[in-house]
């Protein structure tokens, strides 16, 4: 069953255009990878699900309802973790979960048990008592989930929720998703790291430039990249000719130098063209020091689909 709709939204800030005609559907259970660089208009789509942005044009329906004509029935089935921290630093971690359940109209026995059970849930029970102000990054973020969970949300929306935070936290937070898709929510994480959707998500949007430019399972979409594989070649020296004859063959799609001696060589099937690269390199008088075949991943689909890395855009 369908949970969340969005048709033809559009975002415009003045002639802006943030997102730009986006149509998508989310069904129930699923945990949703939103995949794109800097600048992309994640966090705006976020924005507007949730109903803290408004839309310039189309409409987003949750659970039947639609943002413009039910925003309280639609804020109601969501839990949010914005990528700025949303958390009262002289408030106790329990007051904070507290303060966020009563929003949500929780009240008496059944608040104090939903707010230690998203602070258990967290990890966060043995620190109920503690301020923010003593948390690590880490800890701080794993709140901030509480938050947003206390109300027990049919859709859970986290905004790069592991930006700059330590390694035992953000492997904390990607198994407590994984976990609260397996009590029954629906999840949409942002990201810019493509190990982190590729590794939770059942499927993934990839946005650039306010667009969806694809959709799919991790396999649908690499299917559409062409399957193309990447051959790393370490080389003990330098040459442009060996170079040009690499680039010309015609299994070889492009070849890309990441330093003097390094080349990175996509190809349709590299175990028939490692043969001939070989032979090449032989020809030069050139000697292969490491050889490295890279599967193809999400990186590399972006990169096929926008001739630019995830990263560096
Ligand atoms: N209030 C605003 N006014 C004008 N432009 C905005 C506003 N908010 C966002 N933008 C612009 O919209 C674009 C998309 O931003 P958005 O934050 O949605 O991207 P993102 O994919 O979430 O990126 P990031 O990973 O950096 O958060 C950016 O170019 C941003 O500058």
């Amino acid at each position: 069953m369908k949970l969340v709709e969005l048709r033809e939204v559009v975002k415009k800030y003045e002639e802006a255009v943030t997102v730009n005609h986006l149509s998508l559907d989310i069904e129930e259970g699923e945990i949703f990878g939103l995949l794109g660089p800097n600048g992309a208009g994640k966090s705006t789509t976020i924005g507007m699900l949730s109903g803290l942005i408004s839309v310039t044009s189309g409409d987003i329906q949750v659970g039947g309802h639609s943002i413009k004509r039910r925003p309280l029935d639609v804020k109601r089935q969501i839990g949010l973790v914005p990528q700025d921290l949303a958390i009262y630093e002289y408030l106790s971690a329990r007051e904070n979960v507290t303060f966020f359940g009563k929003l949500y109209g929780l009240r008496g026995k059944m608040l104090r048990d939903r707010v230690d059970e998203a602070l258990a849930f967290v990890g966060l029970l043995d620190r109920a008592k503690d301020k923010p102000s003593t948390f690590s990054g880490g800890m701080k973020r794993r709140l901030n989930i509480a938050c947003a969970i206390v109300h027990r949300p049919k859709l859970i929306m986290m905004d790069e929720p592991t930006v700059g935070i330590d390694p035992q936290s953000r492997n904390h937070i990607l198994e407590s998703v994984r976990e609260l898709n397996r009590l029954g929510s629906t999840v949409i994480y942002t990201s810019h790291y493509m190990e982190e959707v590729e590794a939770i998500c059942s499927r993934v949007g990839v946005m650039d430039h306010g667009k969806l430019i694809a959709c799919g399972t991790k396999e649908q979409l690499l299917r559409q990249a062409g399957q193309e594989e990447k051959l790393l070649l370490e080389l003990d020296q330098e040459s442009t000719g060996a170079m040009d004859e690499i680039r010309n063959h015609p299994r070889v799609k492009r070849v890309t130098t990441t330093g003097e001696r390094l080349l990175e060589v996509f190809v349709k099937e590299s175990t028939t063209v490692l043969q001939d690269l070989l032979f090449i390199l032989n020809k030069h008088g050139i000697a292969l020091r490491t050889l490295t075949r890279v599967e193809p991943d999400l990186e590399s689909l972006f990169l096929h689909l926008t001739g630019r890395t995830l990263r560096d855009s």
